[in-house]
């Protein structure tokens, strides 16, 4: 299994942001983790990026402990953080020919693998510009390029699309979701945006901490007795609010 969360719980000076998350991600598969503002997604994202320390559960990668990760296991992730890392000055190229050799990857591989990233997210035009002179959709995307640079099995998106408008939005989950279908990328995308997810992909639904669904969007909808995916979170945590 790709990735693989074991009663996964954080707790912060007064507040527990984790209580006892339990998953497992199927290779190839989009799964929304689908959660409100303070549910607990950076935190998990945090701990599966060991931003933070874990303090009670386990997180495998790709059947390697995130306790004890070896170099070829992390190089197994690729991430997309909710606040953009990229260096403004910088032009697009030299952004991830940056990211590119702390990956460890040699020049020339290192060059043919930015072509065929800025083709796949239609960058090629814009890779002399520095990134301050794209527009935030586009910036996005060479977020996305970088984060596939070195050819992960799991890609982790914290609200990829946040501040995006229509076009760029679609854009981004149209491309992720081809990449769980044409390459068995496995993906965990963090949103509270509701039409990110496809009726086949898996909705993780998290609330106040605690994973309270883990199934197809389409079978989540139909358990709920809700017409879309949004009725159908709002039946599921309601019925759980204190
Ligand atoms: N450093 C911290 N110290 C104390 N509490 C924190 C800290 N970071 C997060 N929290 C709290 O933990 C809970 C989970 O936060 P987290 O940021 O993981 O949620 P989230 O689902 O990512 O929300 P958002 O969409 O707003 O980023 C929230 O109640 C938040 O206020």
């Amino acid at each position: 299994m790709p990735l693989v969360i074991e009663n996964l719980s954080h707790r912060y000076p007064g507040k527990t942001a984790l209580a006892d998350v339990s998953f497992r991600l199927a290779p190839g598969q989009f799964n929304g983790l689908l959660g409100l503002n303070g549910a607990g997604k950076t935190t998990l994202f945090g701990l599966a990026t060991r931003l933070l320390a874990i303090q009670r559960g386990s997180i495998y990668l790709q059947g390697h402990s995130l306790a004890r990760p070896t170099m070829a296991a992390l190089r197994g992730l690729g991430v997309v953080f909710q606040q953009s890392t990229l260096d403004l000055d910088l032009t697009v190229q030299q952004n991830l020919a940056y990211h590119a050799s702390l990956q460890g990857l040699r020049p020339s591989m290192a060059r043919a693998r930015i072509c065929q990233e800025l083709a796949r997210f239609e960058l090629t035009d814009h890779h002399n510009r520095p990134v301050r002179m794209l527009n935030g959709g586009h910036r996005r995307r060479v977020e996305l390029a970088r984060a596939m640079l070195h050819q992960p099995e799991v890609l982790l998106l914290d609200e990829p699309t946040t501040g995006l408008d229509v076009a760029s939005r679609s854009f981004l989950v149209e491309h992720v979701h081809q990449l769980c279908r044409k390459q068995g990328l496995t993906v965990l995308w963090a949103t509270h945006l509701f039409d990110e997810l496809q009726a086949s992909d898996q909705a993780l639904v998290l609330h106040q901490g605690r994973l309270l669904a883990n199934q197809a969007a389409a079978e989540l909808i139909r358990e709920q007795q809700s017409d879309n995916l949004q009725s159908a979170f709002e039946a599921l945590t309601q019925g759980d609010s204190p």
